[in-house]
C-alpha cells in the first residue's frame, strides 16, 4: 500500500509529523510512504500551489494523509495560485466529494468543551459535507458595478450531485442513530430548495432512516444550545465548513477534529481517500510547538479505517489519544502546556502500552 504524505504549510508540517510518528509506531508491513510538496511551499518551489508531481503522486497513493495550506504571504497572488487551490484541487482532480467530519466529545473532558458540560456532553454528530460543488467550485469573478468594483461566485447544486452525497448520508445514518439531519436554506436560496426536494425524494430509498430539515441559521444556533439532537448531519460545501469549525469547538477545539474525504468508488468500497484535520495551517501559532496534533492523528486513524482495512489500528489510535487526553496531556488550545512534540510522544507511548 502507498501512502502519500502532504505537510502543506504553517502547522501543517509540526501536525503530519506527528501522525507518521504514530503510523511508524504500528510497524504495519508493506507500506510505503512518499512526501509530496502543496500549497505555499509548493508554490515557492515549483510554482504552482498543486504541482503536477503531487497530483500525480496523489493519484498512484492507495491513500493521502494531508496537513494544511495557507499562508498570508500568498494573499496577493492570483486566486489559481493561492495554496488554498491545492486542497481544491487534490479534491475536484480526484473527485472526492464525500467529506465526513465525525464530532464527539472525550468522555470526562467536557470541561474542555465552550459549551457548558451537560450539554457537551452530548455531542455526538457526524457532518457529511459536499465537497466538489457549491459556491467554491461555482463560476466566480469580479465586475464593475455602480457601487465600485463587485465580486460574485455562483452557488448551485443539481440533482445528481445531491443525490449522490445524500446517499453517502443515508448510509451513513444507517450505520449510527438512523437519524439525519439535512441543512439548507431553502427559504431563500434555488439551490436549497432543489437540494431539500431531491433529499426528500431520497428518503423513501431509506425508509428507516429518520429525516428532518433545518435552515442553516437555526442549525448554527441550535449546534450550541443542544447539539445532543444531532446524529448524521448532510449539507453542502458552504454550511459545513463553516458547521463544522463550530462542531469543533463544542467538542473543544479545532484541532481535534479529523475527517475523510471520499469519492464515487471509494464511498461504497472504502479504498482511496483523503485525510485531514478540518483545521488550517494556523499561521497565528505555527513553528512555535503550539499545535494539536491529535485532528492529524485521528484522522490518521480515520485512513487506517476507511483505506488500508485496519479496523484494529484504527481503534487502537483513537484509544491511545483518549488514554493520554484523559491523562490530562493537552496543549494551550484546550487550556494546558503540553508542546506538539510532547503530545505526539504521548500518543505513541499510550499506543505501544495498550497494543
Ligand atoms: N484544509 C486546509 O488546508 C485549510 C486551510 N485553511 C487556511 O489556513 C490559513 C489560516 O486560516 P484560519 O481561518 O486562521 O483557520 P485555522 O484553522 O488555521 O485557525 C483558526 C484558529 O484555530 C487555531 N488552530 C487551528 N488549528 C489548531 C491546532 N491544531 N492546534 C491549536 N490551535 C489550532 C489557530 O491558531 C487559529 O487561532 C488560511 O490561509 C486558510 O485559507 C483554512 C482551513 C482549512
Ligand atoms: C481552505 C478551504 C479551501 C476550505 C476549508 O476551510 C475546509 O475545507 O475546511
Ligand atoms: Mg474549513
Amino acid at each position: 500500500m502507498k501512502i502519500a504524505i502532504f505537510p502543506g504549510d504553517g502547522i501543517g508540517p509540526e501536525v503530519t509529523a506527528q501522525a507518521r510518528r504514530v503510523l511508524d509506531a504500528l510497524d504495519l508491513p508493506g507500506l510505503t510512504l512518499f512526501e509530496g510538496d502543496v500549497g505555499a511551499v509548493a508554490y515557492r518551489r515549483h510554482g504552482h500551489p498543486l504541482p503536477a508531481e503531487t497530483l500525480e503522486m496523489a493519484r498512484a497513493a492507495d491513500a493521502v494523509l494531508f496537513g494544511a495550506v495557507g499562508d498570508f504571504s500568498c494573499d496577493d497572488l492570483p486566486r489559481e495560485l493561492r495554496p488554498e487551490q491545492a486542497i481544491l484541487g487534490l479534491r475536484s482532480e480526484l473527485g472526492l466529494f464525500a467529506n465526513l467530519r465525525p464530532a464527539a466529545g472525550f468522555p470526562g473532558l467536557e470541561h474542555l468543551s465552550s459549551l457548558k458540560p451537560d450539554i457537551a456532553r452530548s455531542i455526538d454528530l457526524l457532518v457529511v459535507r459536499e465537497l466538489n460543488g457549491d459556491v467554491y467550485f461555482g463560476d466566480k469573478g469580479e465586475r464593475d458595478s455602480t457601487g465600485g468594483r463587485e465580486g460574485w461566485d455562483a452557488m448551485s447544486y443539481n440533482e445528481a450531485e445531491v443525490r449522490r452525497i445524500a446517499h453517502v448520508a443515508f448510509r451513513a445514518a444507517m450505520g449510527r442513530g438512523k437519524r439525519l439531519t439535512s441543512v439548507d436554506k431553502a427559504n431563500v436560496l434555488e439551490t436549497s430548495r432543489i437540494w431539500r426536494e431531491t433529499v426528500i425524494e431520497m428518503a423513501k430509498d431509506y425508509p428507516e432512516v429518520e429525516l428532518d430539515h433545518m435552515y442553516v441559521d437555526n442549525a448554527a444556533m441550535q449546534l450550541v444550545k443542544s447539539p445532543g439532537q444531532f446524529d448524521t448531519i448532510v449539507t453542502g460545501n458552504l454550511f459545513g465548513d463553516i458547521l463544522s469549525d463550530q462542531a469543533s469547538a463544542c467538542v473543544g477545539s479545532i484541532g481535534l477534529l479529523a475527517s475523510a474525504s471520499l469519492g464515487e468508488r471509494q464511498a461504497e468500497y472504502g479504498t482511496f481517500g483523503l485525510y485531514e484535520p478540518i483545521h488550517g495551517s494556523a499561521p497565528d501559532i505555527a513553528g512555535q510547538g503550539k499545535a494539536n496534533p491529535v485532528a492529524a492523528v485521528l484522522s490518521l486513524a480515520m485512513l487506517l479505517r476507511h483505506s488500508l482495512g485496519r479496523e484494529e489500528e484504527a481503534v487502537g489510535v483513537e484509544r491511545a489519544v483518549e488514554g493520554i487526553l484523559a491523562d490530562g496531556v493537552f496543549g494551550g488550545d484546550l487550556g494546558g502546556s503540553a508542546s506538539t512534540s510532547e503530545i505526539g510522544d504521548a500518543i505513541v507511548r499510550k499506543l505501544l502500552t495498550i497494543s
